[in-house]
């Protein structure tokens, strides 16, 4: 029990009704999860108005109600708050239930359009090879040290940010890394959170059905860095357009890394390989096993984070070149015959862009570079023919599929790709809407040394198609086919 006064302090209040001393239970921002005692936050959502489950909370037990628009007939044994962001208020009160969870360790936001789960998992992993106790919150998973739970979102609820937090505490994790999405930020989801330090990884066409424009999302993003306190750090890609627009208002301290520009965290590709990239950074080389020009980045933005936060920085090298990649991230295997499969999460135009430069960079021309791709339902339309384009232009042959249709018609998602082959590139294309027997199509067609990329789905274990979500892993399928195949 909490007295309610307690849970709202520094909450923007604007109107109450009713005793604040009551001690109450827990919190809840769905009427469904309120039981005797409890304080119900009204959220005007994206699809409901929580305001209009009031009553249903109050009949659930629900003492007090946190609310930005209270209701016209109170009732007299109830609390009424009256709040300028119902979003806001959640998220302060659910650090000031749980003691302030992120004053005891060291949390480090990573946002950015791409490369929030590889810097994140990759800092969780980095600092636990130098033997601490760390947590993550991520895309793929939560882990309270070695303790893993399943991820629902990259950013989750303030509530369930702020119980792992705590959870955090008790098991005496020291640094916690997590990804800080633009829906995270927009719902205030990390509003009143301590964070020690902000990375910025870079910026492109994503998520424009929330934001709707792409100001509107880039101002989202830097929004996160301008909550940042003056004793906190805010890291950003020098070279990314947008990188330092993200550091205009801080107060944090600014620090930079860049491949091509001038940056505190100076690095340069000196070989890129299907086996690792040699980078030199701040004048010292190291020989890294991730892939690709954007894995520099990533490991430019590690280095700076692990020197901010006190690493040596000759270990921070040595931990550097001992990573290995994040599941579903340029994961990949190389079959009796040679050939490469590799399951990448490029979901984004940019994403897929860059995996398939990344291959066309490293592969020497007799390869076959063959993709299978699609695009998710009920999600950023405008991507589709984009990506349908860039597959079609940088690969040798497509194959295009479902992703996870989710609630819309799996083939006129596919149409939507589709549309965006220019003529000439027609004939390197083939569509076949199941994606299993896309992958199955994808092996039988390959031969020895070519590349299978298997791009949109990474690390994702199951596919949704019509609401219902079943078993679907991209990895163990091509793994499966080609030893089915004898390839
Ligand atoms: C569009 C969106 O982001 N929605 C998130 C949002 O829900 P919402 O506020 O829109 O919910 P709503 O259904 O309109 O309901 C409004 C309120 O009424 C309440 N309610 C509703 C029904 C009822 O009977 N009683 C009741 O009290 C609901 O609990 C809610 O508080 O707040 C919820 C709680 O935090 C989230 O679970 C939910 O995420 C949905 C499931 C989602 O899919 N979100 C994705 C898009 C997302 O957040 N993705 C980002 C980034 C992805 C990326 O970068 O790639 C992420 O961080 O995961
Ligand atoms: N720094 C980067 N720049 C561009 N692309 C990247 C970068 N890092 C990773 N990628 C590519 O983008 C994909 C997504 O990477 P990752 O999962 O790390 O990003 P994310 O920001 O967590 O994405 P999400 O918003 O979906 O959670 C990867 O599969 C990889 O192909
Ligand atoms: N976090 C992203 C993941 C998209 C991954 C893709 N496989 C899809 O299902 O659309 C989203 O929810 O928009
Ligand atoms: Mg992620």
């Amino acid at each position: 029990m909490k007295a309610l006064k307690d849970i709202l302090y520094k909450v923007k209040l604007n109107a109450v009704i009713g005793d604040t001393s009551l001690q109450v239970n827990t919190l809840a921002f769905d009427s469904r999860k309120i039981s005797d005692g409890d304080v119900f936050i009204a959220i005007r959502g994206s699809v409901v108005d929580g305001h209009d489950y009031i009553s249903k909370a109050i009949d659930n037990g629900a003492k007090a109600i946190v609310c930005e628009q209270t209701p016209a007939d109170p009732k007299p044994d109830i609390t009424y708050i009256e709040v300028e962001n119902a979003h806001a208020a959640l998220a302060i009160m659910a650090s000031n239930y749980y003691n302030s969870p992120s004053k005891n360790l060291k949390l480090i936001g990573i946002t950015g359009t791409n490369g929030k789960t590889t810097v994140s998992t990759l800092l969780y992993k980095l600092f636990k090879a130098a033997g601490y106790k760390v947590g993550l919150l991520s895309t793929v998973k939560v882990l309270v040290d070695n303790e893993e739970y399943s991820a629902t979102h990259t950013t989750p609820d303030p509530l369930s940010i702020n119980k792992y937090l705590a959870l955090m505490n008790e098991s005496g994790v020291e640094f916690c890394f997590m990804e800080v999405s633009s829906h995270g930020i927009h719902q205030k989801r990390t509003e009143g959170l301590h964070f020690t330090g902000g990375i910025f990884t870079n910026l492109s066409h994503d998520h424009l059905d929330y934001h709707k424009t792409f100001e509107e999302y880039r101002n989202v993003k830097k929004e996160f860095f301008d909550g940042l306190g003056k004793d906190a750090f805010a890291l950003t890609n020098k070279d990314d357009k947008n990188g330092m627009f993200m550091l205009q208002n801080t107060k944090a301290k600014h620090y930079t890394y860049a491949l091509k520009s001038f940056a505190d965290y100076q690095g340069q590709i000196l070989e890129n390989s299907l086996e690792g990239l040699l980078l030199k950074i701040n004048e010292q080389e190291v020989w890294a096993k991730l892939i690709g020009s954007f894995n520099a980045y990533n490991l430019l933005a590690i280095y700076g984070a692990a020197d901010l936060l006190g690493l040596e920085k000759l270990e921070i090298l040595q931990l550097l070149s001992n990573l290995k990649s994040v599941s579903g991230r340029f994961q990949y295997l190389v079959s009796d015959q040679k050939i490469t499969a590799i399951v990448d999460y490029a979901h984004t135009p940019d994403a897929l862009k860059n995996v398939l430069q990344t291959i066309n960079d490293i592969r020497t021309k007799n390869e076959t570079l063959i993709t299978i791709v699609g695009c998710g339902g009920d999600r950023d339309k405008m991507k589709r023919p984009v990506m349908g384009n860039i597959a079609a232009k940088l690969s040798d042959k497509v194959i295009f599929t479902s992703d996870n249709p989710r609630t819309e018609d799996p083939d006129s998602i596919i149409q939507d790709i589709e549309k965006g082959v220019e003529p000439q590139d027609y004939k390197k294309t083939i569509s076949i809407t199941d994606r299993k027997q896309a992958i199955k199509t994808a092996c039988q067609m390959a031969e020895k040394n070519d590349i299978v990329l298997i791009a949109g789905k990474g690390h994702e274990t199951y596919q949704e198609i019509q609401g219902v979500k079943s078993d679907f892993n991209d990895f163990e399928i091509v793994k499966e086919e080609l030893i089915k195949m004898n390839k």
